[in-house]
């Protein structure tokens, strides 16, 4: 949070509630969510399917506009509660990119990638003829690892693999030079070696860019890989349960949510496997001397 103590947060959430009605009732989907990021920086959203990760990522890129609460970009109120700032809101559309964890859904099976990154280039008068266009596109796929770009233009998605396509995704988001890209699980369909390519391309974008991402996933090992020089933001049941810097949360967790999801975690990591073991060792020793230990079942 170190731009905060100069110029202010880049994004905030500031006690966000989200209420959906249903034929079952209303469910509280984000519940009273504060969260802060500056300016190139990394943020995770850690938790389980359905803890309202993806409803809080949609409110953060102005998808969704949340029943409680405000949203600041660069201190400004782009929800503007009473008088609605219609370029205020487009700039801010503009520099926040959402990018969906399933590439096939959000890329039109119908067009060609060229067309795809051309097409908001020259809707948003980045570019001005068609050579300007060729020579961006070039640049952006390479920026996301796709070269040589020539032989990726003329793809379709269904020609490419899960990885392409979602670096096709992430070029798309680039298109319009955001400051931040809000990744909503975008590895968590990949295979492991993919992912960790994609992931050190993102880190590689975050670095010589200096776009910011808020990165989420219900995957602590992937937060930890991708987000260890930022924060992490547990979330639970619509609320944030744990917020602070990614590797103190890891490395320290206060939370017995946090605790479990870490349990959860595949012994890959030797950090976190250590981790785990120190924390059972402990739960035996807290066993034995008559103490029963967290989530224990009664006598
Ligand atoms: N449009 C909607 N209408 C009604 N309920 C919704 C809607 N969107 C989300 N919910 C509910 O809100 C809760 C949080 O959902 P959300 O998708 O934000 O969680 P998540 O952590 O992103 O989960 P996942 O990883 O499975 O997407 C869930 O109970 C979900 O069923």
């Amino acid at each position: 949070m170190a731009d905060e103590a100069t110029s202010g947060p880049l994004l905030e959430l500031d006690r966000i509630t989200q209420v959906f009605s249903t034929r079952r009732g209303e469910v509280r989907a984000v519940d009273d969510v504060t969260l802060r990021l500056g300016v190139g920086e990394v943020m995770c959203l850690v938790g389980q399917s359905g803890s309202g990760k993806s409803t809080t990522a949609k409110i953060a890129s102005g998808l969704l506009r949340p029943s409680e609460g405000v949203v600041r970009f660069e201190g400004e109120d782009i929800l503007g509660q009473r008088r609605p700032d219609k370029s205020r809101f487009k700039r801010f559309r503009r520099a926040v990119q959402y990018v969906h964890q399933d590439p096939y859904a959000s890329l039109n099976p119908i067009q060609d990638v060229y067309s795809t990154l051309s097409a908001p280039l020259r809707r948003h008068g980045l570019v001005k003829n068609r050579s300007q266009a060729r020579e961006r596109v070039a640049e952006l796929l390479a920026q996301v690892g796709l070269t040589p770009p020539e032989t990726f233009m003329p793809k379709f998605p269904h020609q490419m693999s899960g990885g392409q396509r979602q670096r096709v995704a992430v070029a798309r988001a680039l298109t319009l030079e955001p400051r931040l890209i809000i990744a909503d699980e975008a590895t968590s369909m990949l295979d492991v070696s993919i992912r960790i390519g994609l992931l050190g391309m993102l880190t590689k974008l975050r670095t010589e860019l200096g776009v910011g991402f808020m990165f989420i996933t219900h995957d602590l090992a992937m937060a930890k890989y991708f987000g260890a020089e930022g924060d992490i933001a547990v979330m639970h049941e619509g609320k944030i349960v744990e917020y602070g810097p990614t590797l103190r949360v890891i490395g320290d967790p206060q939370d017995a949510y946090t605790q479990a999801l870490l349990e959860a975690v595949p012994e890959a990591d030797p950090d976190l496997a250590r981790r785990k073991r120190a924390a059972r060792t402990a739960a035996k020793a807290a066993n034995a001397d008559g103490a029963p230990a967290s989530g224990a079942p009664a006598a």
